[in-house]
């Protein structure tokens, strides 16, 4: 014999809500046609351990297609109206089946319905204007980042390129006036670099703040207080050794930003970008070591950026004290960069790899 389950309804304006009472519910047939609904289960009812049946005529027209989700305590199923609209009731006989009860849980009047819609609506709103905000925001950043990327990308290129050409008209004595042809490029670019401290800083990119700041300072010193401030480092060739090491990574590198910002990548760049640090890291920061150690001798004689010590004691302690602590101090942070690029690699070409698969 088939038994009938207990059911309980609500509705919204747009669709119908049916909670089955039935536990452990299994073999669930629920048929929707010609606005009639037909439920067959089996399952632990009032009635215990049976196979459970009902049957609605519903009051308006619904659409075919029923979703039902099943619990281990209950059935729920959804039922979409035909057309959105508050039904006086759910069935088109006047007096209600007596196995039907409305469902207090997720019952609502009509106004009730409406606020609720409002509020949704009120909700998607919310979060459509959000969503604007962030893509405006996303925009501007993208626009800045390019904007920033290329002009550094010009800006090394150009010293790149000046070099390799004075060098190839020039030869030798081209390395003796780097400084002079190059510094004011190299100023603006290293100056300007200091914003990928702030990118980091503030979330712009995903780059450590660390290295970011290793490097720029790194460079900086070296740029601003070793070539920038001691006239006689002006045109030892060391400054093209730097200066060329900074800039052959940097051709690479600021193109690579430039396609990420729009999410492409060409693939010899990229493998370039994450590549060529591997020979130029270690031999740019050897010279950078040659430079400060070449430089060591001028601070000691001219006493530039010497501390003076109390008259008690006498005399003053040289800049090229805090020379070789740097230098102790630019074999860490090589190694901490080092380590972040090699990651860095890893973490590109494993993903990549994985993409691939
Ligand atoms: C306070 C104490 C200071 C003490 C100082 C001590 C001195 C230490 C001296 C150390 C020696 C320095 C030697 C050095 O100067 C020598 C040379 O440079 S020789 C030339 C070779 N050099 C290089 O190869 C280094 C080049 N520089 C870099 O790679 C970066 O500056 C570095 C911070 C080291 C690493 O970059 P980052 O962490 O940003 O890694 P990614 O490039 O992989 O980027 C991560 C993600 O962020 C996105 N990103 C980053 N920047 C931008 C940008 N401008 N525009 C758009 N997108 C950007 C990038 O796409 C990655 O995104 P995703 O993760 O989605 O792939």
């Amino acid at each position: 014999m088939t038994l009938t389950p207990l059911v309980y309804w609500a509705q919204r304006h747009e669709e119908i809500f049916l909670r089955v009472e039935l536990t452990d519910a299994q073999n669930i047939v629920v048929d929707v046609h010609e606005n009639s609904l037909h439920f067959r289960a089996q399952g632990h009812g009032a009635k215990g351990q049976n196979e459970y049946d009902f049957r609605l005529e519903f009051l308006l027209p619904v659409k075919p297609e029923v979703t039902h989700k099943s619990t281990q305590r209950q059935v729920n199923i959804t039922v979409r109206k035909e057309q959105s609209g508050w039904w006086e009731r759910l069935v088109i006989q006047e007096r209600k089946p007596a196995f039907l009860a409305p469902d207090f849980d997720r019952w609502l009047d009509e106004s009730d319905a409406e606020m609720e819609i409002r509020e949704k609506e009120e909700r998607r709103n919310r979060l459509k204007a959000s969503r604007h905000k962030e893509e405006g925001f996303v925009s501007l950043k993208t626009g800045f980042l390019f904007v920033y990327n290329l002009v550094q990308f010009l800006g090394f290129s150009w010293i790149f390129v000046n070099m390799t050409v004075r060098l190839f008209i020039f030869g030798q004595d081209s390395l003796y006036d780097t400084f002079h042809t190059i510094s004011d490029a190299m100023f603006l670019c290293q100056v300007l670099a200091a914003v990928e401290v702030l990118n980091a800083a503030f979330g712009v990119v995903r780059s450590g703040v660390v290295p970011a700041v290793i490097q720029v300072v790194g460079r900086n010193f070296i740029l601003f207080i070793i070539f920038g401030s001691v006239e006689e480092m002006h045109n030892k060739p060391v400054v093209f050794f730097v200066f060329y090491l900074w800039s052959a990574i940097e051709i690479f590198r600021y193109p690579f930003y430039m396609l990420a910002c729009f999410n492409t990548e060409w693939k010899t760049l990229t493998w370039l970008r994450y590549t060529i640090w591997i020979p130029l890291y270690p031999l740019g920061t050897l010279a950078e070591a040659v430079a400060v150690i070449q430089s060591i001798p001028i601070f000691d004689e001219t006493k530039l950026f010497s501390i003076p010590l109390p008259k008690a004691i006498g005399t003053s302690v040289s800049f090229s004290y805090i020379l070789h602590i740097y230098l102790l101090l630019m074999f860490l942070g090589l190694f901490i960069n080092l380590r972040h690029l090699y990651k860095q690699r890893k973490k590109r070409f494993r993903t990549k790899k994985r993409k691939a698969n």
